[in-house]
């Protein structure tokens, strides 16, 4: 199937427009400033005003953006033929840098196709494999924290991701390159949205930032292929990801090189993010600081895991997910014509206190209890068959970094407020930094 048109306000009759969900007036500019700068005040705000379902505008051509907030509506798009809800259509700006074949930018058979082939590097067993050599990463960074201090977890945990996303998922062991790949990949990551704007404006791309980006993806693109050739004679008893993905696929050059970009993409900052927040709430909370060190003394990975799941509910890293109808549709009891956009409001169904108690509060324990949260509640990693191929993976890198750091240290936090969020792409990372200070235990 082709891309399917927006419906915005010059393919929108007033037929159609007055069926749609309620939502607000002001200028599509303006919402869709509200939406990428401070989604995590506008959403709540609309949805008091419009209830859980309602309409918002966003750039191009106005388009119409459903919001759900209720978990049985979100239920009915994650549960829909992927054929009507494309998810893939809506990423085309990441092309230039994720390339064609990225599992992100699929839709159809192509994504199915793609992703059964990415799956057994993601399955429980891959996943054990992989859980020492995080382990030891996590130990090797965590041994150079200054103690006594301050610094900025943020900073810290991409750095880790990254290292692991290099040795663990590209499977890179040689010392020389490694130092090659770390300067030119922290570039490739902090790809901004201006960066993006070169997708729609080829023309741009012959000055700087784009040159110098593209300069930079070239060469990571060298580099990733020469490992691709070699890998190919070497993968047999090896357990880093592209490993895995050689030993269980016919690959084409090319679309391995697509998805190993888009993991590094789509898993390092948002892992990052997740743990900086982690952290952040067990330095403010001495109580949920030694819950969390004995879990870590005591190997109970299932109470690290819980942590990991409570930063994510309560500081949900993507905030909402979006799908494009591409047939008229019944969503959440209205009839959405065919190019509609639906969000998926994460964020709002994971600060609603009918399915999390004291929704404001940091609980890891809501996951450990006989009466945990109701399926569909908690979403931090989308859903249907969309959902992120990496959650699995995260969730171990979580626990694995959690033992690593609550082992050693005691934590503090200089500044005890809760931090408040700020947009970053599709993010939403901690304004500060997410700001600790260590003391050996
Ligand atoms: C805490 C960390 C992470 C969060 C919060 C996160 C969140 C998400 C979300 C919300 C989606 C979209 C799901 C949907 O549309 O329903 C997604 C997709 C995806 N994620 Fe993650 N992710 C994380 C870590 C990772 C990691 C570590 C990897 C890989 C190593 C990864 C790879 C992907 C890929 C490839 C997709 C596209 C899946 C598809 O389209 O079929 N993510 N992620």
């Amino acid at each position: 199937m082709g891309r399917t048109p927006l419906l915005g306000s010059r393919t929108l009759d007033r037929q159609t427009a007055r069926t749609l969900p309620p939502g607000p007036k002001l200028p599509t500019l303006v919402q869709t400033w509200l939406f990428a700068s401070h989604r995590r005040t506008f959403f709540p705000r609309m949805r008091d005003k419009y209830g859980d379902v309602f309409t918002i505008r966003l750039v191009p051509s106005s388009r119409v953006c459903v919001v759900l907030s209720r978990p049985e509506h979100i239920r009915e798009v994650f549960g829909s033929p992927p054929a009507v809800m494309h998810a893939g259509e809506g990423n085309t700006a990441l092309e230039p840098i994720m390339g064609s074949h990225s599992l992100l930018l699929l839709d159809d058979e192509d994504h199915v196709r793609m992703r059964k082939q990415l799956m057994p590097a993601f399955s429980g067993a891959a996943l054990r494999g992989y859980a020492g050599m995080v382990l030891e990463l996590a130990r090797a960074e965590v041994a150079k924290w200054p103690v006594g201090t301050p610094f900025r977890m943020h900073q810290r945990m991409r750095n880790l991701t990254l290292e692991i996303i290099l040795q663990v998922v590209f499977g890179v062991s040689d010392q020389d390159r490694l130092d090659t790949l770390r300067p030119l990949m922290d570039k490739i990551v902090s790809v901004s949205p201006v960066i993006m704007l070169g997708s729609f404006y080829p023309s741009l791309l012959r000055f700087r930032p784009w040159r110098t980006y593209l300069d930079t993806q070239r060469k990571v693109d060298e580099i990733l292929y020469d490992e691709i050739a070699k890998r190919r004679d070497t993968y047999a008893g090896r357990t880093d990801v592209l490993s895995r993905l050689l030993a269980a696929g016919n690959w084409s050059d090319v679309e391995l090189r697509d998805q190993l970009v888009t993991l590094l993409l789509a898993g390092h900052e948002t892992t990052a993010t997740a743990l900086a927040w982690a952290f952040h709430e067990l330095a403010r909370r001495p109580e949920d600081l030694a819950f969390g060190q004995r879990a870590a003394d005591a190997g109970a990975d299932d109470e690290l895991e819980a942590i990991v799941k409570e930063a994510l509910r309560l500081h949900p890293v993507v905030y909402q997910v979006g799908r494009r109808v591409t047939e008229t549709t019944d969503v959440a009891g209205y009839r959405l014509q065919r190019g509609t956009t639906i969000m998926a409001a994460i964020g709002l169904v994971h600060r609603d206190g009918e399915h999390f108690p004291n929704p404001q509060d940091f609980r890891p324990q809501r996951f450990l209890s006989d009466d945990p949260p109701a399926p569909g509640t908690w979403i931090p990693f989308g859903g249907g068959a969309r959902r992120c191929i990496g959650a699995g993976f995260s969730l171990m890198e979580g626990t694995e970094i959690l033992r690593a750091a609550l082992t050693a240290y005691d934590f503090q936090a200089p500044n005890p407020e809760p931090e408040p969020p700020q947009a970053k792409n599709v993010t939403l990372v901690p304004r500060r930094g997410a700001e600790v200070r260590v003391t050996k235990r």
